[in-house]
C-alpha cells in the first residue's frame, strides 16, 4: 500500500499530536510524515505534493473538494498567546502592516479584523518597515513586552464574534479510507489527552509560560462552534 503522505506544523502547537504520532507503533508505517512551517502545510496540500495537512483555515479556500478528516485542530477559546499583531500604535490608528511569510490563516485574520473590527484602511506589505506586524507560532514567545500595543488574534476575534477560532485543521485534498481516517484520528486523541507527557518533553523557557499555552491556551477540540467559526471566518475574507 502506497503510504500516505503527511505534513504537520513545526511549532509547539504540535508537539500534543506529535507526541500522538510518536508512539503511534504500526501505524507509523502507513505514513510519511513531514514538518513544515504553515505556509507550506498549504503549498503541499494545494500542489498535491502531501494527502493531508495540519492546514491553515485560509487555505482551504484554495483546496477544491478538501475533507477536514478529523475533530481535532490548532484552535484557542479567546486568546492563543502566539498569534499576534505587535504595533507601534493602538490599532484605530494603524494605516500599514507587514505581514508574517509563514502564515496564511492569521495574515487573513488580520485583514479581517483590522476591517470589520477596527475599521480601518490599511496597507499590507510583505518586507519593510510598517506601524505593525503580523507574527504568529514560536517566534512570537516572550515577546508580549516588547511592543507598545499587542493584540492576541484569538482573543480579538472572540471580541469581534463571540467566537472561538480554529487557526489550523486536519484536511486531505483526497478521499481517503476511513479505516486510516479513524486510526488517524486515534493517534491524534491520544497524544491531545497526553499533552502533560509532551509538555514534559519541552525546553522550559523562562520567557513564556508553556504549560500554560499547551494545557490552557490552545484549545484542540474543533467544536461546532469552531466550526461555525471556519465558516464565518471564509466569507469574511471572501468579503475582503
Ligand atoms: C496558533 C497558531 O496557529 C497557527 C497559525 C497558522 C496561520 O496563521 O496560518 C497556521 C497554523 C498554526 O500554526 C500559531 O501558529 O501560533
Amino acid at each position: 500500500m502506497n503510504k500516505i503522505r503527511v505534513s504537520a506544523v513545526s511549532y509547539t502547537n504540535t508537539k500534543p499530536f506529535a507526541y500522538g504520532l510518536k508512539h503511534a507503533g504500526a501505524f507509523l508505517d502507513k505514513i510519511e510524515l513531514s514538518y513544515d512551517i504553515p505556509s507550506d502545510c498549504a503549498t503541499k496540500l494545494i500542489n498535491n505534493q502531501v494527502d493531508i495537512g495540519l492546514v491553515p483555515v485560509a487555505a482551504l479556500l484554495n483546496i477544491p473538494n478538501y475533507e477536514i478528516v478529523s475533530d481535532y485542530c490548532i484552535g484557542s477559546v479567546g486568546a492563543v498567546n502566539s498569534v499576534f499583531i505587535f504595533s507601534d500604535k493602538p490599532a484605530e490608528e494603524i494605516r500599514s502592516v507587514r505581514l508574517d511569510k509563514q502564515s496564511r490563516t492569521s495574515n487573513n485574520l488580520a485583514k479581517v479584523l483590522l476591517k470589520n473590527y477596527w475599521k480601518v484602511q490599511v496597507k499590507f506589505v510583505e518586507d519593510g518597515t510598517a506601524d505593525a506586524f503580523v507574527e504568529i507560532g514560536d517566534r512570537t514567545f516572550g515577546k508580549t513586552d516588547k511592543y507598545p500595543f499587542v493584540y492576541d488574534m484569538g482573543e480579538e476575534w472572540m471580541k469581534f464574534t463571540g467566537l472561538p477560532f480554529a487557526f489550523a485543521v486536519w484536511a486531505s485534498n483526497k478521499p481517503l479510507d476511513k479505516n486510516f481516517i479513524k486510526e488517524f484520528n486515534e493517534v491524534l486523541k491520544f497524544g491531545v489527552e497526553h499533552r502533560a507527557e509532551a509538555l514534559k518533553e519541552l525546553e522550559p523557557r523562562s520567557d513564556f509560560d508553556l504549560e500554560d499555552y499547551l494545557l490552557h491556551k490552545l484549545d484542540y477540540p474543533l467544536t461546532a462552534e469552531k466550526r461555525q467559526a471556519i465558516t464565518k471566518f471564509h466569507h469574511l475574507i471572501e468579503s475582503l
